[in-house]
């Protein structure tokens, strides 16, 4: 059979990772048209303007370099799968909150639902890449949903290529990724199908970066990689523990760890706790899954990743609560950081939520600040999560620069790493603090010295003084 060229590529879901890959794949492949389809009107509409749905460095080049050319936003989903010799699947697939399998399985309600879509639409063959995070197997699900709509004469061919890009370094992870993942059905067409996929990304990723395998261990791959990211994470934050019981300066302990060239130094950055849309969906994902299989010692060591995560956020809040002497109720307190990492406006997950929750538990006052996260972002967080203990609309206000939030503040709890917070007029800030000021470096970013120097008491994650 002669090999399949991909000439249109259409994405169902023009999210954090649709939109970002595909206007890359646009950029990448001026010979390929990528359309990119969402229900949501509003969505579309921002990625059709000048002000995109997503912040994300690099993203707005790209998009506007490619928009119009060959890439295209639409809310006319069944135009895009209809014209489409390849299709992204690129839909939301959160934790299930109801029925069998709630907290922990993901619900792929929104993955069915759009597959069931390329089935009742389609009128010639397609290749169907799930690009999502799933369990493993659901290529399987997909496959008898498609055959079981589908018109005569059409066939399709199921692939699996998670995606892989971080938030906020997202268009520099597509542009130079570690590795493309792709797994089909070692069949003919399967492999056919891969190789098809294969050849659009080889337009600018390295070929031995092109890694084939089979559909369940890719499915896999991307809750295992995800799982061992913040496996990483959830260790180095249960050993700042006992570094600040201990004296040890969890830095120190990390840098000098990860120099061992079988450990690694990335990823071993200790934290308020790891936050995202992804690590702990996907984890308990996995969880539930080896429930399923009957694997119960399996589950709970995953299991344990994020009840760390929970412990480390929780521990942190308390941390600052005991240290301002053991009550905040009426205090003022500046959350420095809204989103769940620097360089984005995304707050799924994000540990300033919970640590917000915690400070409003308290009766405090909180001021809050971020430069990405809009006004009401923040009050949808809050009122999502809020516990009706506290009215959380007279407790928090939200501050337009660092040093509007800071102003008053009995202490300043840094949540998110933004860069600007490393430069702030950190002496200007102190003039305005009462006394005694207190710095809670939440993601061991500030220089120590200089701020206890200008007065402050400071108090970081994994060491021991104040
Ligand atoms: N956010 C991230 O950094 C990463 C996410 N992932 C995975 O990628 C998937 C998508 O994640 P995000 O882009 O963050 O989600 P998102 O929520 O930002 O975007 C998903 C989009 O799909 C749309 N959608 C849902 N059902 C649809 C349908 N039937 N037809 C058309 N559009 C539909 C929604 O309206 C939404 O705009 C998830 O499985 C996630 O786990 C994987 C790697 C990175
Ligand atoms: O599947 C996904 O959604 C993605 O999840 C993560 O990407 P992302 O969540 O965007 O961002 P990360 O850089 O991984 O950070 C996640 C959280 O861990 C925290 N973190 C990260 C690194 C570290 O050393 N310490 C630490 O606390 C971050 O601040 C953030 O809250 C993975 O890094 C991506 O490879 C994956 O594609």
């Amino acid at each position: 059979m002669a090999p399949i060229t991909v000439k249109k590529i259409c994405c169902i879901g023009a999210g954090y990772v649709g939109g970002p890959t595909c206007a890359v794949i646009a950029l990448k492949c001026p010979n390929i048209q990528v359309t990119i389809v969402d229900l949501n009107q509003a969505r579309i509409d921002a990625w059709n303007s000048d002000n995109l749905p997503i912040y994300e460095p690099g993203l707005d080049e790209v998009v506007k370099t490619a928009r119009g050319k060959n890439l295209f936003f639409s809310t006319d989903v069944d135009k895009a799968i209809a014209e489409a010799d390849l299709i992204f699947v690129s839909v939301n697939t959160p934790t299930k909150k109801s029925g069998v399998g709630a907290g922990y399985a993901a619900d792929l309600n929104f993955l069915q639902r759009a597959t069931r879509r390329i089935a009742e639409v389609s009128t010639s063959s397609k290749i169907v890449v799930e690009k999502s995070t799933v369990p493993c197997r659901t290529a399987d699900a997909m496959r008898t949903i498609l055959e079981a709509n589908s018109k005569p004469g059409c066939r399709f061919d199921i692939l699996s290529n998670p995606e892989f890009l971080a938030e906020g370094t997202a268009i520099s992870d597509l542009f130079a990724p570690d590795r493309v993942l792709i797994g089909s059905l070692q069949t003919e067409s399967g492999k056919d199908a891969c190789a098809a996929l294969a050849n659009v990304y080889a337009n600018w990723v390295p070929r031995d970066r092109i890694l084939t395998v089979g559909l369940w261990s890719s499915e896999l791959t991307k809750l295992a990689a995800n799982a061992m990211l913040a496996q990483r994470i959830s260790s180095v934050n249960a050993l700042s523990a006992i570094c600040e019981a201990t004296g040890a300066n969890i830095d120190e302990v990390a840098f000098a760890v990860g120099k061992d060239s079988r450990v690694g130094a990335k990823f071993l950055k200790a934290s308020v706790g790891f936050g995202g849309s992804c690590f702990q969906k996907d984890i308990l994902n996995l969880v539930y899954l080896s429930e399923s299989l009957h694997l119960p010692e399996v589950a709970k060591y995953w299991k344990a990743v994020v009840d760390m995560n929970e412990y480390q956020k929780d521990r942190f809040s308390r941390k600052v609560v005991d240290t301002l002497f053991n009550t905040i109720t009426g205090k003022k307190i500046a959350i420095l950081g809204w989103a769940f990492k620097k360089d984005t406006g995304d707050t799924r997950e994000s540990p300033s939520i919970s640590i917000c929750n915690h400070f409003l538990s308290e009766k405090a006052r909180v001021n809050v600040y971020d430069p990405q996260v809009t006004e009401e972002q923040i009050w949808l967080d809050l009122d999502e999560t809020s516990t009706n203990e506290v009215d959380h609309k007279q407790h928090v206000s939200i501050s337009k620069s660092a040093i509007e939030a800071c102003k008053d503040a009995e202490a300043i709890v840094i949540c998110t790493e933004w860069d600007e917070f490393k430069t702030l007029d950190w002496a200007k800030i102190y003039e305005a603090c009462p006394r005694p000021a207190f710095v809670f470096d939440g993601r061991l970013m500030l220089n120590r010295a200089e701020l206890q120097q200008i007065g402050f008491k400071v108090v970081t994650i994994g060491s021991g003084d104040v």
